[in-house]
């Protein structure tokens, strides 16, 4: 008898099925087995509304989740700050792989920096966290929400290349804006990183909880598969796990998602865990940054720093600040 064929599953877009073909070929590697892709549509990917207004989060990871539920496939590979804080019964994220560049990148015209943009220039972002602290830093510039995958995204800029998903190659193209902002680890694995004119400095622009970083989910009972599960284990990179829980239980205590202008980032210096954290009035005109450290270096001691950040920042009053 033949066993069953692995199979992983990914959402359609670019970014999802580039992550998701790395993650398997890791783990083919890893554990000596061949690996099947299914393609599962989510919601996320055929709503064109503003992302802010979709409403409730995870709904790029929904579907996905549910085809793992029902034994469609053996495990998904998510982008870690696309999914909501609290963890579906019976489903266990079983791998952090180390994560990549957690910054957000500008991609502008003619090469500028954020600093060079041209008084009132337009720069396109859907994410209020990102629109709050661009307009912390230069409250001249002008926000236009867009949406939309990476490669449309970065056609909004004037002058840019046309993207290969549009349709065309080698000509320029007819955007709209001077600038726009994606994270620079969605850029740096699609081979784009020649798009962005600078990374953003954490001081200026605090990532998303979780940015840069994938979560691989299996069903609780495990992944189906021992030499999988073995695999997985030398997947997870433990500075990432701690790093990373601590992003989001400091989310989940405020009870924020992903369109919440709160931005976080953790990381681990030799024996002390240190996260950074800000909630911003959506507009910009105050933002407060405030930062904890532990050096209790487990999964719980990266939790309770993210719990007891999030408490300072509430009794300091971000919720009425953040519109939480
Ligand atoms: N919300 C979409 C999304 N989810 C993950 C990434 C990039 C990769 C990552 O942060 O891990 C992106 C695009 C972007 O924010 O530019």
């Amino acid at each position: 008898m033949t066993q069953a064929p692995f199979r992983i599953g990914t959402r359609g877009s670019a970014l999802a099925t580039t992550q998701t073909g790395h993650v398997a070929a890791e783990l083919a590697e890893l554990a000596g087995i061949e690996i099947e892709t299914v393609l599962v549509k989510t919601e996320g990917d055929v709503t064109t509304g503003p992302l802010s207004q979709l409403g409730g989060t995870g709904v790029f990871a929904a579907a996905l989740r549910q085809a793992l539920l029902s034994g469609e496939c053996d495990l998904a590979v998510h982008s870690l700050k696309d999914l909501p804080t609290t963890q579906p019964e019976g489903l266990v994220i079983a791998a952090t792989p180390k994560r990549a560049d957690v910054r957000d990148a500008l991609c502008a015209r003619d090469g500028l920096f954020l600093a060079e943009l041209p008084e009132g220039a337009t720069v396109g972002t859907g994410s209020p966290r990102r629109a709050a602290q661009l307009l912390a830093f230069r409250p001249d510039l002008k926000i236009v929400d867009i949406r939309g995958n990476v490669g449309t995204r970065l056609g909004r800029v004037k002058g840019s290349p046309a993207q290969a998903d549009d349709g065309g190659v080698g000509r320029t193209n007819q955007g709209d804006l001077d600038a726009v902002i994606l994270a620079a680890a969605g850029l740096e694995r699609l081979g784009l990183e020649s798009h962005i004119t600078e990374y953003l400095d954490p001081e200026i622009m605090l990532p998303a909880p979780g940015q840069g970083s994938l979560a691989v989910e299996v069903r609780a009972a495990g992944s189906s598969n021992a030499a999988v599960d073995a695999a997985l284990e030398k997947l997870d990179d433990h500075d990432t796990r701690l790093a990373v829980t601590a992003e989001r239980a400091l989310l989940a205590r405020l009870e924020a998602g992903c369109a919440a202008p709160i931005g976080a980032l953790a990381r681990v210096f030799e024996d002390t865990l240190v996260l950074d954290s800000v909630a911003c009035r959506p507009d910009g005109t105050d933002t407060m940054r405030r930062t904890a450290t532990t050096q209790t270096l487990t999964v719980d001691g990266a939790i309770a720093l993210g719990v007891a950040l999030a408490e300072l920042l509430l009794r300091e009053g971000a919720a009425a600040l953040a519109g939480l």
